[in-house]
This record gives C-alpha cells, sequence and structure tokens, in this order.
C-alpha cells in the first residue's frame, strides 16, 4: 500500500491511475486523491448507514411473519406493514403531478432505437474485445452455428443442406423486414426492388445496406464468394446491428477480489476507452489478434458519406452498495466501499472517451453510462444520484453526465420503482428486470413466510408476473419511451438458441425496448426480434394499461403445500447443488466469475452470483422450513461433487471436490447453504469473497515457498 492524501492505496492501483489514467485528463496525482479521500469521508458512512436499514428491514419482516405463522392472508395488513417500517414509500404517480425522466445528451442507442443488449465479463479481454464488436453480426453464422434451425450440429466440412435452411431462414427474414416489390428474395435473380424504396439508405462496393425500424441490414453480394456464387442474385451473407449497447459487467459475472483484480478489471476498461485494448489467442490452428472495429463507411444516395458506429455503446456495471474493497484502505484502517471506488474510476477513465482522447467514440453525445446493480428503494438510489454529482464535481464535469441504468432486481426497489426513477430522473438511461437477483431477494425477503414453491415453478408466480409487467408499465408512465431504456432480462441459455428465437420475441412484445443475451451469437438472433416487433409503436397501448397490483407483486411464492415426494425432493436439491458447485469450484479455485454449467438434464447454463443466489437461497428455505434434512442436502452434495468432478475431468486447472472435505470450493459451497439464512439478503459476495481470498493466500504462499526453495 502507498499513503496518498487521506487514504492507503494499492500500489498497483495508484500507479494504473497515476501512470496510465491521470496523463492526458488534466488532473494532477495530488489534488485527485484528495478530492476522492473527501468523497470517501461523505459517502462511506452513508453507504454503512444505508446497509445497517437494509438489516434493520429485514430483522423485521422476518419477526412479522414468524408472528403471521407464515404468508399472511390479509394483504391490506402486509401493505400496511410494510408502509408503517418504512418499506414501501409514497408512489409518486399518484402525485397529480407524475414524474417525466429527462436525461439529456443521450446517444441514439438508448433514446431511440430498440435491440439487444449484450452482456461481458469485464476480467475477459477477448470476450471484452468480441462484444464491442458484436453491433454487427452475420445472421448466417448465427444461424448455421447453432441449434437455432432443426438438424445435427454442423461438423467441419460444410453442410450444404443446412447452408440452404439457413439461406431460406434468412431470406424469409428479409421479406418481412425488407420486403421486394415483387417476390421474394428467395426467387431474387438480380438487384432487388423494394417495396418501400427509402429502405436503401447506402451501399458498399457492391453490397446493400438497408434500414428497418431504425435498425441496419446488410446485404453482403459476392459472387466470388463461396456462398455468394451458388446464390442466384450473388448474396453471401447478411449482416445485421445486432447488440446496440453492451454491458461491461464489473459484477455479478467476475471473481474481482482483491486490487489485483480491481486493477486488471479497470485495465480493461480502460483499453475500451481508448480503444487501443487487444487480445491475441489461438483459435482454429491459428493466432488471431482481436481489436476494436472501426466505424463502418457507406455511401448514400446522394452521393454523402453514410456513417454507422462499428461498436456497441458500452456501460460499465458497478458493483451495488454491499461490498468493500482491499484496494483502498480508508482513514479509519477499513476497507472502502467497492461500489464507490468503482463510480469514481470508472467515470474517471471514461473522460479518455469523453475527452476525444481515444482511438474511438463510445458516447458520440458525451455521457458516461454506469449501470447501478442490487440497489435497495429509493433512498439508496438517491444515494448514488448523489455519489454520481460528487463525482462530476471531482471530474469537472457537467451535472448529470454520468447517466445511470437501474437495475429493479431487489424487491424493495419493485415495489417503489417509481420512487427510485424519480430519484435519478435527471440521469436515468434504463431501467432492467434482473429477475435472477430478484427471485433471490424474493426468497430471502420471505423466508420465515413458509416453504417457496419448486425454483422451475417461480416463473409462472404471480409476483413475477406482476413484476415485468409493472416494470414496462411504470416505466412508461415515468416517460421513459424515447428518453431511456426498458429493458428485461438475461437468456440464461447460450446454447438454446431455437429456443430464445422462439420466447425472447415476448420482450419486444411487451413493450422492453431491450434485452439480455449472454453472446453475440445470441444478440445477432434477438436482433431479429425487433424487425418483427416495431416496440415504440406498441408503447401507447401498453401506457394505456392499468399498473399491475403492488398485492399481486407482494405476493410471496410460498408453496401451498409441501407433500412433494421424496423423489421430487431430491432432484429438486440435486438440481440446485449440481449449478452451485459447477459454478463455485471456478470461482473459487479458478477466479472464473461466469460460467456455462452443465444442468441435471445436461443442458449448458449460464451461471452466475444471481443464479448462486437463487439455488442457495432456496435450499436455504427448504430446509428451514423442513422440507428437506440436512442429510438429504449432504447427499446431494456428495453425488454431486462426484458429478461435476467428472464433468470437469478435462480441465488441468481443475481440483476434485468429491470426498476432500478439505477442498475450499466445496466448503464455500456448503456454506452458501449452510449459512444462506443469515448472509445479508441472500448475498453470496461475502462467502465468496472470503473463501477465494483464502485460496489466492495459499497460492501466493505455495508461490513464495517455492521461490525461495529455487533461490536456495
Ligand atoms: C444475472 C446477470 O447478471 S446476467 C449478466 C452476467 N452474465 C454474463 O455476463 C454472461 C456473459 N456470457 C458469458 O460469459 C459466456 O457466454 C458464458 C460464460 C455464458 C459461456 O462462455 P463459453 O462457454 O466460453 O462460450 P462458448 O464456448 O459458447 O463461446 C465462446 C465464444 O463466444 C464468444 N462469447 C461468448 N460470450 C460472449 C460475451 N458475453 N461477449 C463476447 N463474446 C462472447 C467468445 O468470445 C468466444 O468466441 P471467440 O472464440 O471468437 O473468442
Ligand atoms: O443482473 C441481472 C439479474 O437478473 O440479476
Ligand atoms: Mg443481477
Amino acid at each position: 500500500m502507498v499513503d496518498r492524501p487521506g487514504l492507503k492505496v494499492a500500489a498497483s492501483l495508484a500507479s494504473l491511475i497515476e501512470d496510465r489514467v491521470l496523463p492526458g485528463t488534466g488532473f494532477e496525482s495530488g489534488a485527485f486523491w484528495a478530492g476522492v479521500a473527501g468523497i470517501f469521508a461523505r459517502f462511506a458512512p452513508w453507504n454503512a448507514t444505508l446497509l445497517a436499514k437494509r438489516t434493520d428491514l429485514q430483522a423485521r419482516i422476518d419477526a412479522w411473519l414468524v408472528q403471521q405463522g407464515g404468508h399472511p392472508a390479509d394483504h391490506a395488513a402486509y401493505q400496511a406493514f410494510l408502509r408503517g417500517i418504512g418499506y414501501i414509500v409514497a408512489d409518486p404517480l399518484e402525485h397529480p403531478t407524475g414524474i417525466t425522466i429527462a436525461p439529456r445528451n443521450v446517444d441514439a442507442e438508448v433514446t431511440s432505437l430498440a435491440g439487444p443488449q449484450l452482456v461481458v465479463p469485464v476480467l475477459n479481454a477477448r470476450f471484452l474485445l468480441n462484444a464491442a464488436n458484436a453491433r454487427w453480426g452475420s445472421l448466417y453464422d448465427a444461424l448455421y452455428g447453432t441449434d437455432a434451425l432443426p438438424g445435427p450440429p454442423p461438423g467441419r466440412s460444410f453442410d450444404p443442406a443446412r447452408g440452404a435452411l439457413v439461406i431460406a431462414w434468412a431470406k424469409g427474414f428479409l421479406d418481412r423486414a425488407v420486403p421486394l416489390a415483387q417476390g421474394r428474395w428467395a426467387d431474387l435473380t438480380g438487384k432487388p426492388v423494394l417495396a418501400d424504396p427509402s429502405q436503401l439508405v447506402g451501399r458498399a462496393g457492391r453490397n446493400l445496406l438497408f434500414r428497418h425500424n431504425g435498425l441496419h441490414i446488410e446485404v453482403v453480394i459476392d459472387p466470388l464468394h463461396p456462398i455468394g456464387g451458388t446464390d442466384p442474385a450473388g448474396i453471401a451473407d447478411v449482416i445485421i446491428e445486432a447488440a446496440l449497447t453492451t454491458i461491461v459487467d464489473f459484477e455479478d459475472s467476475v471473481a474481482v477480489v482483491d486490487a489485483k483484480d480491481k486493477v486488471e478489471a479497470y485495465a480493461n476498461w480502460l483499453g475500451l476507452m481508448r480503444g487501443d485494448l487487444e487480445a491475441t489467442f489461438r483459435k482454429g490452428g491459428n493466432t488471431v489478434v482481436r481489436r476494436l472495429e472501426p466505424d463502418r463507411q457507406y455511401v448514400a444516395s446522394d452521393g454523402s458519406n453514410y456513417v454507422l458506429p462499428g461498436r456497441s455503446l458500452l456501460f460499465a456495471r458497478n458493483v451495488g452498495h454491499l461490498m468493500t474493497t482491499p484496494a483502498v484502505i480508508l482513514r479509519d484502517g477499513s476497507q472502502a466501499p467497492e461500489g464507490i471506488l468503482d463510480g469514481i474510476v470508472t467515470s474517471l477513465i471514461a473522460l479518455h472517451d469523453l475527452k476525444g482522447k481515444g482511438k474511438f467514440r463510445n458516447s458520440r453525445t458525451g455521457s458516461i453510462y454506469i449501470v447501478k446493480p442490487k440497489m435497495h428503494g429509493p433512498e439508496e438510489v438517491q444515494f448514488t444520484d448523489h455519489l454520481f454529482e460528487a463525482i462530476e464535481d471531482l471530474l469537472g464535469l457537467a451535472r448529470y453526465t454520468v447517466k445511470v441504468g437501474l437495475m429493479d432486481e431487489e424487491r424493495r426497489t419493485s415495489a417503489n420503482l417509481a420512487a427510485c426513477i424519480e430519484a435519478v430522473k435527471n440521469r436515468l438511461v434504463f431501467i432492467n428486470t434482473g429477475f435472477l437477483d430478484r427471485t433471490g431477494d424474493e426468497i430471502h425477503t420471505s423466508m420465515r413466510a413458509g416453504a417457496m414453491v419448486r425454483k422451475g415453478d417461480m416463473k409462472n408466480s404471480s409476483w413475477i408476473k406482476a413484476y415485468e409487467a409493472r416494470n414496462v408499465q411504470i416505466g412508461l408512465a415515468c416517460g421513459l419511451s424515447g428518453r431511456a431504456q426498458i429493458g428485461k432480462g438475461m437468456w440464461a441459455a447460450p446454447d438454446r438458441m431455437a429456443d430464445m428465437l422462439e420466447q425472447k420475441i415476448a420482450h419486444p412484445l411487451t413493450g422492453a425496448t431491450t434485452a439480455w443475451v449472454p453472446s453475440p451469437t445470441a444478440a445477432t438472433l434477438h436482433a431479429t426480434h425487433y424487425h418483427e416487433v416495431d416496440v415504440f409503436a406498441l408503447h401507447p397501448a401498453r401506457r394505456a394499461e392499468a399498473v399491475a397490483s403492488l398485492d399481486a407483486l407482494l405476493t410471496m411464492p410460498v408453496s401451498p403445500g409441501t407433500n412433494w415426494s421424496e423423489q421430487e425432493v431430491r432432484d429438486e436439491l440435486q438440481n440446485n447443488v449440481q449449478g452451485i458447485l459447477g459454478y463455485v469450484v471456478r470461482w473459487i479455485d479458478q477466479g472464473i466469475g461466469c460460467s456455462k454449467v452443465l444442468d441435471i438434464n445436461d443442458i449448458g447454463l449460464m451461471e452466475d452470483r444471481a443464479t448462486l443466489r437463487i439455488s442457495s437461497q432456496h435450499i436455504a428455505n427448504w430446509l428451514l422450513h423442513g422440507v428437506c434434512t440436512k442429510a438429504q442436502i449432504d447427499a446431494a452434495f456428495d453425488k454431486m461433487a462426484a458429478k461435476v468432478d467428472a464433468q470437469n475431468a478435462g480441465d488441468p486447472r481443475y481440483s476434485p471436490m468429491a470426498g476432500r472435505p478439505e477442498s475450499m470450493a466445496l466448503q464455500a459451497a456448503r456454506a452458501l447453504v449452510f449459512k444462506g439464512v443469515e448472509q445479508p439478503n441472500g448475498y453470496t459476495e461475502p462467502l465468496l469473497h472470503a473463501w477465494r481470498e483464502r485460496v489466492k493466500a495459499e497460492e501466493a504462499a505455495e508461490a513464495g515457498e517455492l521461490k525461495r526453495k529455487l533461490g536456495a
């Protein structure tokens, strides 16, 4: 650690900031750190007070539910109780003036376009670059390489029958998005004549650029290409605008526990904001160097240049208010709140973009986009608003330059959504239903109400339907249409693209202007939904709907009975335990924060800290209410440890867990379940961090020992 005015800062972080971030921003290091110390002095105690309030409210809810003897039958009494303890506050939409958000200088990707939002873990430069470049994706590749179309997965050599299916699908899509004046794209043999010629907005060589619902589609015409050569119109590919926005995730998809990890994360964000991030890796026997794509150049019909962004608009998801970081130590010797540090450093780094110091532009309108997760209720959102004001003052930025994406993923936020929106109304750029964290919080908040329904049945609960509907309805009532995104949650089955194509169209149909996808391929396929549905045209009808009731939102997913068979209980436990172990073992032992983990049916599911929160809270709930015994959970851990070991047998860095009670990963996984009831809001971070730090300390000690031996 090195001393800086009012703080101790990890040497690696001080060096990143002073040697690589501050130069070019116009800030001098001493003044910068003094300003940072001032922000911590003001906001760290406030942050602690907010966390204490979370604990206090949860204790009151627990006590009330115990006193009621479980799920209260009387909705009115429950609401009155929640209002009495300050869990529910006054709804600004009930005020005659209502609220209309008013963010300024927001990019078109957020205000007036509807399309996919990709999420990418910040620690993986190869994925980060791929995500930023996922603004454009090949529809042919996305269809050919996934299960989007029927038939066996493609092998090494080109399968012409599958190729024909791909082309038929893509041309069917063009028929709907860019219809021809006569006939179908499949029958085209020459130049297309469009039903609406104004859809042709540019050309690049022979390629044609079309626009539909604000999104672009480039039809690649190349008769010399192996595919184009066999196509009657010479069409070699259909490239579509895909991930309009991407969230660079510092939160639930990464394992960041110390200064070294934080510096790596911030350095990658710096590379994105400066435009010089590179990743070199081996793929398919070749060395690949991946960089950010430049903007795309076309010629409009009047001969002028038509330039389109080559990259997705990037947001940084900071961590929430809960955790602290050893990267900065405050004057009283305590660790700094990590969310405050993230806010300061990610904004500071984004100055490189704002001041035009980078190779490319991220925000063309001069905004910094930060997603703030896991906030509980309006006071916590207001805290973020004030923190961002202080950061703007520190960095000499105009008020409301730093924008916020508000995750609606905790119950107290859903129950007070309009008040939360009001708290950041001048900087709000999205609301989003993070249904995974939200499910974890649903279980934890009502832990004492009774045994929850099975995990798979959660999606049919009345609370989740009300939650999803209210988010859109309240968003529209607060004027988000045309000003900010209304977003839907993650498609957590990255290999199930046929299912995604079938189901995720529901997101734009409900009025969402964006929805999360786990990969560039998923972004390309999901983008087609925003051609099928003109989301903005649906908004007036959605806006006219009555907002789903608060009572429905507050209805707890407690099972009406617990007479599950022994087999059903075993299946439920094993499914949850397998997900927990498969995810935790990589987090703890290898520092991997987001994984594709096989579920009990061998389907690879995206697991992150939010899905872990659900699984661990669910088992903790069933144990608390006697649906299962500790012995049954132990048996599930024994059986699934062996299964997860077998699934990872090909990984040379993997340490088995079965029969090894000393495995730190296994101990962490067990603690998440057996100490689940007492975890703050059911979060998994405190235990994950503690165990990962132990593994890192052990590895460092072993490395030191080896060095000593080699030196001796
Ligand atoms: C509840 C929440 O908070 S959800 C938000 C947090 N979740 C996420 O961020 C999920 C992001 N997605 C991912 O991390 C990954 O897709 C995983 C872990 C789910 C699967 O990863 P893998 O098993 O390695 O994926 P898979 O082998 O199918 O594909 C890898 C290829 O896809 C690309 N890819 C996969 N996901 C992404 C992504 N999110 N962004 C960019 N590229 C990606 C990789 O770059 C790689 O391509 P390359 O070889 O050309 O570099
Ligand atoms: O962050 C997203 C979620 O679903 O949780
Ligand atoms: Mg979340």
